[in-house]
């Protein structure tokens, strides 16, 4: 049997200020640091220990998992960095906030463009300042990787590259993983480990900074999955 902890970042400053958030590299809130590093006081606590980390190129999934190592005394552990984790590209929603553009919109069209599968938000434009063109920490990508908005099927799309081609394989070598990532990039590899249909996806919601365990079977498939240390309802 193995296992795959899987951790939301802790909140970060526009979860707070309830803004579309996507690809901007907003930092994390004093809350969100403490959310990381409880995360790190549980995952020891309940006697975890990892071999190798998996992380977005996004500051608050790789602080989120800077403050759980340290917590951990593992910050030493080796870290693979990739932008296939990031957050669901938001589009032109990006900045905005979520209850004036519910205000807008209404709240229907604002739930299909958050938690649709397969409707995509407005795309940026390709020469709006907010896209990511320009930023080097993408300019390895193919031509036509970077996204100017994503659904949630195109974030499982790119998500599952890396799964397949190195986070299943490192599991299968008995390699202990760690991933911190975001919300939508988690809810796809969800999706694909639970099996879990495009409509049912919808109802989805990931917590932040909390660590998700899967236990896996030797096909990696899952046996359950829990939560480490959620408060009782
Ligand atoms: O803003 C975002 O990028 C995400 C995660 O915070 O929001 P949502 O819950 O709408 O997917």
């Amino acid at each position: 049997m193995f296992k795959l902890v899987l951790i939301r970042h802790g909140q970060s400053t526009w979860n707070l200020e309830n803004r579309f958030t996507g690809w901007v590299d907003v930092p994390l809130t004093p809350q969100g640091v403490n959310e990381a590093k409880s995360c790190g006081r549980v995952l020891r606590e309940e006697g975890y220990d990892f071999d190798v980390c998996y992380t977005s190129v996004l500051k608050r999934a790789t602080h989120t998992l800077w403050h759980c190592l340290d917590e951990m005394d593992r910050t030493w552990l080796p870290v693979l960095h990739t932008w296939r984790l990031n957050e669901r590209h938001y589009g032109a929603l990006q900045g905005l906030n979520k209850a004036e553009t519910a205000r807008q919109y209404g709240d229907e069209q604002v739930l299909i463009w958050r938690r649709s599968y397969d409707v995509p938000p407005p795309a940026l434009d390709a020469n709006d300042i907010r896209s990511e063109r320009g930023d080097v920490r993408y300019a390895k990508l193919e031509p036509g990787q970077l996204p100017l908005t994503e659904c949630l099927m195109d974030t499982v799309e790119r998500v599952m590259p890396v799964w397949n081609e190195s986070i299943a394989p490192a599991i299968k070598a008995g390699k202990r993983v760690l991933i911190t990532a975001h919300g939508n990039s988690i809810r796809a590899l969800v999706k694909y480990l639970d099996n879990i249909s495009d409509s049912a996806i919808v109802g989805l919601n990931i917590p932040n900074g909390v660590p998700l365990v899967y236990e896996l079977d030797e096909h990696l498939k899952p046996i359950r999955s829990y939560y480490l240390g959620l408060p009782q309802q």
